[in-house]
């Protein structure tokens, strides 16, 4: 099984790595029904503790990226060509039993609407300590104090735990979401648009959590977004979708620098005046 140890330099060709590379996609299609492939040609690689930020506009093919990752692609959508392998493993080839597996350990999700995935008339305690217990094996008690730990990372005080989900706003269900993410600490971690529906305060510190994930736990994270500000403050590497194509990908520096398509030039033009110079 061929795993891609290389990366792109700071001059844009690739170059071996010394660490392992965790994800490795290469030459992936997707197509959706009988039609042409939506998405086109996707190669990435991500090592552990780097940070991948996908941007682009709406139907770009974001998020069907991150769902074949999870095996989840909606729809009649499928993998049409090309290779995910992940630590070692063709994922593409997985069964439905070795998916589970995978999904919530070794790979974690944050979606858009993570909150909402929750049960609105099970409170939340209970929800977070079955959580807890079922991916950990800890004990009620150990999973309370977890649970507590959890909600003190995503700035939610442990009353909470007493609560209902509907009982929270849109922005502290969200945030409910990304601490239950975080109950193990996954190889890789999916984030989609996953500050989109907070105040910007909660959006700093949950990036800021994200990147905490990052560096101390050698998490990998890729970060679906379509603010290229966001991208510039947290990515290690940048990849820019168009139409269902990749039109960008490069080391952060490189794409804030020597963009190659017009079009990262146009997403990195408004970021200035939006964030002002420090994220560059
Ligand atoms: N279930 C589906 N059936 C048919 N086509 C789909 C389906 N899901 C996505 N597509 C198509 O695939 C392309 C990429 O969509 P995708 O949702 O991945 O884009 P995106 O960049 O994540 O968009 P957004 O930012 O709006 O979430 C689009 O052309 C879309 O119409």
């Amino acid at each position: 099984m061929k795993v891609d140890t290389t990366v792109i330099n700071d001059k844009g060709t690739r170059e071996a790595l010394g660490k392992q590379v965790l994800l490795s996609v290469e030459d992936m299609d997707i197509t959706y029904g009988k039609g042409a492939a939506a998405i086109r040609g996707i190669s990435f690689t991500i090592s552990p503790g780097e940070v991948l930020a996908i941007v682009g506009e709406s139907g770009s093919g974001k998020t069907s990226i991150i769902r074949a990752l999870l095996g989840c692609i909606s729809g009649d959508g499928q993998i049409a060509k090309g290779t995910i392998t992940f630590d070692g493993t063709d994922i593409t080839a997985l069964t439905n039993e070795e998916w589970r597996r995978y999904r919530g350990r070794s790979i974690s999700m944050i979606f858009q609407d993570s909150g909402n995935a929750l049960d609105q008339i099970m409170r939340i305690g209970k929800q977070m300590v079955e959580h807890i217990s079922r991916l950990t094996g800890k004990d009620k008690e150990a999973a309370e104090e977890e649970a507590r730990t959890l909600l003190a990372r995503v700035a939610l005080p442990s009353d909470v735990l007493h609560r209902y989900p509907f009982e929270l706003s849109g922005g502290q269900r969200q945030r409910l979401g990304i601490a239950m993410a975080m109950t193990v600490t996954p190889k890789l971690l999916l984030a989609d648009e996953p500050t989109s529906a907070l105040d910007t305060t909660t959006q700093a510190q949950i990036v800021e959590e994200l990147l905490r994930l990052a560096k101390d736990k050698g998490t990998a994270i890729i970060i679906v977004t379509h603010n290229m500000g966001v991208a510039v403050h947290m990515a290690d590497k940048i990849m820019v979708m168009k139409e269902g194509r990749v039109v960008d990908y490069d080391r952060k520096n490189v794409i804030v620098t020597e963009p190659k398509s017009e079009y990262t030039k146009t997403l990195l033009a408004v970021v200035p005046s939006l964030y002002g110079k420090r994220y560059i």
